[in-house]
């Protein structure tokens, strides 16, 4: 996400109560009311805006599982409330080639339902990328790096899905992941609307399984899977971060010092990912940890 306020003075106040400020996150969730307003706010937007509907990359994880599940169901109220199918949610499978975990983006794609599903490769189109990049600099590509052309491959594709269909682009940032600044920029950072913003892992969890999604898909580990010599790297491995306790964080509670200075120091470093391009206009910068 690019849109966030600022974060003021945040070493004289209290670091964890502006963040979660910020990230906009409750203690607590009442589940069913939490999932009513998202999908209430998602009708609202579409009918403010004259778009036809959204298009989400459907990974087979559990935040574009739980984003289109909303997106899906707002669409199909519209379209009962209206009496006529003019709206659509369009899944989108993105893999680089074979996604190992495949069976889990089917049975997200089940459990959700969209209107219409779109399948891409965008092994092709990343392939020739890094191709172009080492023609051009006689230098390789990290498999990190390449990880953030695959995130940034997917969001083109979802914005020329939008554009041709007239739809909005949904994204899946969340409170944990913007926490920890856990995205690409311009990649699955880059957006239209965010549906599940201000929730945290565990609140997502709980609204899928009132939802009646399969469990294994709100159980599994979470992964960006984007390196080719690491496939399915858990988040947490990659991060050196429970997600338990970024979760804990989030909610306010207290947490080893150490912990918590990691967790405020990676949401620093970061904060250029939460907000637009910085320019001589903004002073956010000279107030960070
Ligand atoms: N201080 C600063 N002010 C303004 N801009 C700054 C900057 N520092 C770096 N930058 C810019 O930001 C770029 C780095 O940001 P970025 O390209 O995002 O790259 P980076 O943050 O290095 O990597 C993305 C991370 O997000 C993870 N990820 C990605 C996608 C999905 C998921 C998932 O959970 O599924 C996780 C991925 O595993 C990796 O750890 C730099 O190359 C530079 O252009
Ligand atoms: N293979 C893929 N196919 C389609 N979309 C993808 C794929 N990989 C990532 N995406 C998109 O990028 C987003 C960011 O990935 P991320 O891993 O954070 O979410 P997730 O896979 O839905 O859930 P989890 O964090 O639990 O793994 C996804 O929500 C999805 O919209
Ligand atoms: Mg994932």
């Amino acid at each position: 996400m690019e849109t966030m306020g600022n974060l003021p003075n945040m070493k004289q106040t209290n670091i964890q109560e502006q963040i979660r400020e910020e990230l906009k996150v409750k203690q607590q969730i009442d589940v069913e009311a939490e999932i009513r307003a998202r999908i209430d706010f998602l009708k609202a937007y579409l009918l403010h805006t004259g778009a036809r509907g959204f298009v989400l990359g459907l990974s087979g994880g559990q935040d574009s599982t739980l984003t289109g599940k909303l997106a899906q169901l707002a669409v199909a109220e519209r379209n009962t409330e209206s009496g006529n199918q003019d709206m659509l949610f369009m899944g989108v499978r993105l893999p680089y080639g074979v996604q190992m975990d495949e069976a889990d983006a089917q049975d997200a794609i089940g459990f959700i339902n969209p209107g219409r599903v779109i399948h891409v490769d965008i092994k092709p189109a990343v392939d020739a990328a890094v191709e172009q990049f080492t023609k051009a600099t006689g230098e390789r590509q990290s498999d990190f790096h390449r990880g953030n052309v695959k995130a940034r491959e997917r969001m083109k594709v979802q914005y020329d899905l939008a554009a041709h269909f007239g739809l909005l682009v949904l994204g899946t940032d969340h409170a944990a992941e913007a926490l920890t600044g856990f995205f690409t920029k311009h990649g699955d950072g880059a957006c239209d609307v965010a549906p599940i913003f201000g929730l945290n892992k565990r609140q997502g969890r709980l609204m899928l399984q009132a939802l009646g999604c399969p469990e294994h898909l709100y159980t599994k580990k979470p992964t960006a899977d984007l390196e080719d010599l690491k496939p399915g790297l858990p988040d947490e491995e990659a991060l050196g971060m429970e997600y338990e306790e970024l979760d804990d964080y989030l909610e306010g509670q207290e947490l080893p010092e150490d912990t918590q200075h990691r967790i405020e120091a990676r949401f620093a470093a970061t904060a250029h990912k939460r907000k637009g391009p910085v320019t001589l206009y903004d002073d956010w910068w000279k107030n960070l940890l």
